[in-house]
């Protein structure tokens, strides 16, 4: 039973330890090995291109507070938890699941203790499926119902079914086969559908409805109307099979709908909808990028995983970033934290770990169904550099609240323009702002900037003040391949499972998106009606029944 983080021993030590202040400068001219002591770095054993570099000297720890984390970490029993979601125990307690990913990227069996959970065997043959479809489908061998091949492919989904693919097709293009356009529809606003479908012909167009539950409102509604324009072309059901296939585990609605079994690729309730993109859902992953960088990319996961599984927590990326992180929300009231990755191909990490990490970690009930008393999960949010440094990295500098950021950026860049000088450029930002966050600019200095013609100017001289001591991570990797895509997701992933386990909480599920959910069904049939009287008997607030009845009134 998971306990109050505040009662483990190490909370109230940090506590202590967090009055401390930590000043980055002179923590570095101290220690001159500062970087070294906190750094690591990991490489891929089978995936021979992942190299990652994972540099947290620049946060405000010393060797009393890592090992003050580190003891919480095993206060909080985070290796019996781990262990226990490796071996399909169903720690998702509250929907009584196991939480298996890791299963769907474990293609070597390194992790036997799953074994015995249904659905881990049928793993290997769904994988071929998704193998030999996207195969038929790249090469053209797939034809749609007029005998042409097939040149663009939509997704519809949303959350989990949407978010991952979108970002790994993304982060991967260089893998992509450019002749086949990938689109992805998840927003019930018809305009999406309607602009997406705008660009698409019916004879070369696949759909892929993605739906772990098969219900969600937004994609049932956008595949039905993506099915109805499909018919007004091609007149007969029967070509719907060349057109339409279904990610799911609801076969049953899938088969409602009018997708047959061979088209359908199925996956488990075990996998969470934002840990599905190395299930069946990742179909248009391996469509837009080719099956076997698909199954690298898988791979790159599984390498996380083992180093998740083997490495001592003083050494374990996943902790790290998890224990780090904790450091900010629980004990310097940090309520953010910024995603900012400095590789054009990775514009949608930080939207994809906004799901990832809030839905995960947004609760305030412990598995023991205590209420929390401390802070859990942090708002996630960023954009990609250098972008973003000419819109709101002025707060992170100097504003008023602290935000720990993490910097990730390639090595190598897979578009080297002008000799490799725009990568240079890029990463010369790179390692520019975590050393202008964590070193500042003192008054001193600023005046000695400025000459002695300005440097009476008090307003001046305090307003080009940085006070630093901002805490980053840097993350360097070599180059975005899939396996390196792999392993940064899966890091995440562990991270956040590490932070759900010290905080007591089920990461696993997410009752929260289910209120406005049921609330929008109860209201649609009254905007269905048009009736305004009723809306007053509907029992809602003034607010809600004044914007209603403002709809229904203006509405052409
Ligand atoms: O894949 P689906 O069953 O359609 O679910 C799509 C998404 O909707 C839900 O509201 C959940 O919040 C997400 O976790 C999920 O990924």
């Amino acid at each position: 039973m998971s306990k109050l983080a505040t009662s483990y021993p190490s909370w109230s030590k940090l506590e202590q330890l967090s009055k401390q202040k930590i000043n980055l400068r002179e923590a570095f001219a101290k220690d001159p090995q500062r970087f070294q002591r906190y750094s690591r770095s990991f490489k891929g054993d089978r995936v021979k291109d992942i190299s990652l570099l994972f540099d947290f000297s620049k946060n405000l720890i010393d060797d009393d507070v890592l090992a003050s984390l580190i003891s919480l970490a095993k206060e909080a029993k985070v290796e019996e938890h781990r262990d226990a979601m490796l071996d399909g125990k169903p720690i998702n307690g509250s929907e009584d699941r196991a939480v298996l990913h890791i299963a769907l990227r474990d293609l070597e069996g390194d992790f036997k203790g799953k074994d015995s959970v249904a659905g881990v065997k049928e793993v290997i043959p769904e994988l071929k499926h998704m193998k030999e479809f996207s195969e038929a489908v790249r090469s053209g061998s797939w034809k749609g119902y007029t005998g042409k091949t097939i040149k663009s492919i939509v997704n519809i989904g949303i959350g989990g079914s949407d978010l991952g693919p979108v970002m790994a097709t993304q982060a991967l293009k260089p893998y992509s086969k450019r002749d086949l356009d990938a689109h992805f529809v998840s927003n019930i606003d018809g305009t999406h559908i309607a602009e997406t479908l705008k660009v698409c012909d019916p004879e070369t167009t696949l759909f892929i409805v993605a739906s772990k539950t098969f219900t969600t409102q937004e994609t049932i509604t956008n595949a039905t109307a993506a099915r109805d324009w499909f018919m007004e072309t091609a007149k007969d059901k029967a070509h719907v099979e060349k057109h339409f296939v279904a990610l799911s585990t609801n076969v049953k609605a899938a088969t409602e709908f009018g997708i047959a079994e061979a088209n359908m690729f199925k996956f488990w309730d075990w996998v969470g909808g934002r840990y599905s993109l190395w299930s069946a859902i990742g179909l248009s992953i391996a469509l837009v990028i080719g099956y076997e960088n698909f199954e690298e990319f898988l791979k790159g996961g599984n390498e996380m995983d083992r180093h998740f599984k083997n490495a001592k927590l003083e050494d374990n990326l996943p902790v790290l970033l998890a224990l780090i992180a904790i450091w900010y929300n629980n004990f310097h009231n940090a309520q953010s934290q910024a995603i900012l990755a400095y590789d054009q191909y990775m514009n949608k990490f930080a939207d994809f770990l906004e799901q990832l990490e809030m839905e995960s970690n947004g609760k305030f009930i412990t598995s023991n169904s205590e209420r929390v008393n401390y802070e859990t999960g942090p708002i996630i949010w960023g954009q990609p550099g250098t972008n973003g440094q000419h819109a709101f990295y002025q707060l992170i500098h100097q504003g008023t609240k602290l935000i720990p950021c993490d910097f990730l950026a390639p090595v190598e860049s897979q578009n080297p323009i002008r000799g490799g000088e725009l990568h240079d450029i890029l990463l010369s930002n790179f390692f520019a702002q975590p050393e202008a966050l964590a070193f500042g600019k003192t008054e001193e200095e600023v005046k000695k900037e400025l000459g002695p013609k300005d440097a009476g100017n008090t307003f001046l001289v305090k307003s080009k003040v940085f006070e630093g001591n901002k805490p980053t991570n840097s993350i360097m990797f070599q180059k975005l391949t899939p396996g390196t895509l792999g392993a940064l997701v899966a890091l995440y992933e562990h991270k956040v499972a590490v932070q759900g386990f010290v905080w007591g909480i089920n990461s696993f599920d997410q009752m929260g998106v289910e209120l406005g959910k049921v609330l929008a069904k109860k209201i649609l049939p009254v905007l269905q009606q048009a009736d305004a009287q009723k809306v007053d008997s509907e029992g809602h607030d003034s607010s809600t029944s004044g914007l209603i009845k403002h709809y229904l009134s203006n509405r052409k």
